[in-house]
């Protein structure tokens, strides 16, 4: 049973599911109205766990009131325990779990104490910069991010080692076999995006040394964030079958029956792949939108072979040319070198933009002013859907309307219908014939 229940998956059914488990699971859900009570303050509910000068940083960036999920699991993640957060895009995750961290270290050690795991560079420069700012320089908070700079940190990590890192699991991993530092100090763990990570082949070996041999869930508070864990049953009984928690994690799952914003409005287009580009110069005139994310397929390696354009250059370089808009017309792929990808990043933020991106955007993006989505193509699942279209609709407080567009040929129609029934949301079909005049 134990060998079998180590070649388990997230998506794995290789042991049969126990009745009895010591973990809790927390559930709220919009369909169930709340207790009619005074909604308490952040600081109210973080009072006597995490330091005054974090939480006055909160209050001064506009977090003064908890999201749901942040005053559903603050309660469990400062008293210590581990947790399963699971919760819409968008939702808050990212404010809970980082001050479970605050928690959890003590600023006056010189040790690494807290671990945040991301997938990708770009989500873990946008944790970075909210830890730093919550930080307010009372502890050093370092970035571990694929790139070339992993010469340079491994010295300063020696000299003067950062309180808080977040890495990357490559970058980590590397830092931790060339004996940069060791993980015996952690105390808490974070893995953002967990089913994403999990899922990938190129990650998942080097995540389950950092949660079982680097580091031991017995000396450590272990937290888990996505707004999608498939079987989340599974995962639960995984945690503490392969001892990545404590028996006694606690799954706080958020909004189950509706995994996607609510003011999120969802329609497709069907027509031909020949007439894709201007259908999407077509949308975009019409929406106008503030700032928009377009998704395109990674390429294929039989495609790179081939010798074809991506997507991505074919997307972006015909909206170069016919989009007459203000919005600037960016790029974001995985194939792009570093710091090619650093400057996209960069650009992005703070100005109207149209970004034409493979799904390397579409886990943990935190652009507010996206107001419209473009699936170009397809996602390849409907995690991915709910992924991508949960870079619109971020504002915690916010009704404002946004949308997530997908075009598709006839031939994709039931695979979007699946989505639709897996992930529970209403779309509209837009007519191609009423709504458009272009000639190809
Ligand atoms: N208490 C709060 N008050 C106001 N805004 C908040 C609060 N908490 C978080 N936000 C804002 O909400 C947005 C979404 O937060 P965050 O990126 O943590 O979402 P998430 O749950 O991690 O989403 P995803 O699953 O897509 O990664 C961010 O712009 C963040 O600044």
């Amino acid at each position: 049973m134990v060998a079998a229940a180590s070649t388990a998956t997230l998506s794995g059914h290789l042991y049969p599911f126990p009745s009895a488990l010591n973990s809790t699971r927390l559930s709220t859900s919009a369909s169930r109205p709340r207790p009619l009570r005074a909604a308490a303050t952040l600081r109210e509910v973080c009072a006597g766990h995490v330091p005054d000068h974090v939480l006055q940083r909160a209050e001064d960036v506009g977090y003064a009131v908890p999201t749901e999920v942040q005053e559903d699991s603050l309660p469990v993640l400062l008293s210590g325990q581990d947790c399963i957060l699971h919760a819409q895009t968008g939702s808050g995750k990212t404010l809970a779990y980082l001050l479970a961290v605050f928690s959890a270290i003590d600023i006056g050690r010189s040790s690494v104490q807290a671990l945040v795991i991301v997938p990708t560079r770009e989500l873990g420069i946008q944790v970075t910069k909210v830890a730093r700012l919550l930080a307010a320089k009372t502890c050093n908070v370092m970035a571990l991010l694929d790139g070339g700079m992993l010469k340079r940190q491994k010295s300063w990590v020696k000299a003067e080692p950062p309180a808080i890192i977040v890495a990357t699991v490559a970058s980590l991993c590397q830092m931790v076999e060339k004996r940069a530092f060791s993980l015996g100090s952690i105390k808490i763990l974070v893995i953002d995006e967990v089913d994403f990570i999990f899922g990938s082949s190129k990650q998942v070996n080097s995540l389950r040394k950092i949660l079982n041999s680097y580091t031991a869930a017995s000396s450590r508070q272990t937290i888990f964030a996505s707004a999608s864990i498939p079987q989340h049953n599974r995962f639960v009984h995984d945690c503490v079958q392969h001892k990545w928690t404590k028996s006694d994690v606690v799954h706080v799952h958020v909004n189950p029956v509706q995994p996607m914003p609510s003011q999120l409005h969802h329609a497709y287009v069907i027509c031909s792949k020949k007439e894709r580009l201007h259908v999407l110069l077509s949308l975009l005139e019409r929406d106008a939108p503030k700032s928009a994310i377009i998704f395109v397929a990674q390429q294929s390696e039989k495609s790179k072979r081939a010798g074809n354009a991506p997507s991505s250059t074919l997307v972006v370089e015909f909206l170069r040319t016919e989009y007459k808009g203000t919005l600037e017309v960016l790029l974001l792929d995985e194939d792009m070198n570093f710091n090619a990808r650093a400057t996209s990043f960069t650009e992005v933020k703070g100005k109207g933009f149209l970004l034409v991106s493979t799904d390397i955007a579409s886990r943990g993006f935190d652009l507010p002013q996206t107001s419209h989505i473009y699936n170009f193509d397809l996602p390849k699942t409907a995690t991915d859907y709910l992924h991508r279209a949960g870079r619109t609709g971020r504002e915690p407080f916010s009704k404002a309307e946004c949308s997530a567009m997908t075009l598709i040929t006839q031939d994709e129609h039931f695979v979007l219908q699946q989505f639709q029934n897996e992930l529970k949301f209403h779309e509209q079909e837009l007519p191609l014939e009423s709504m458009f005049t272009f000639s190809l």
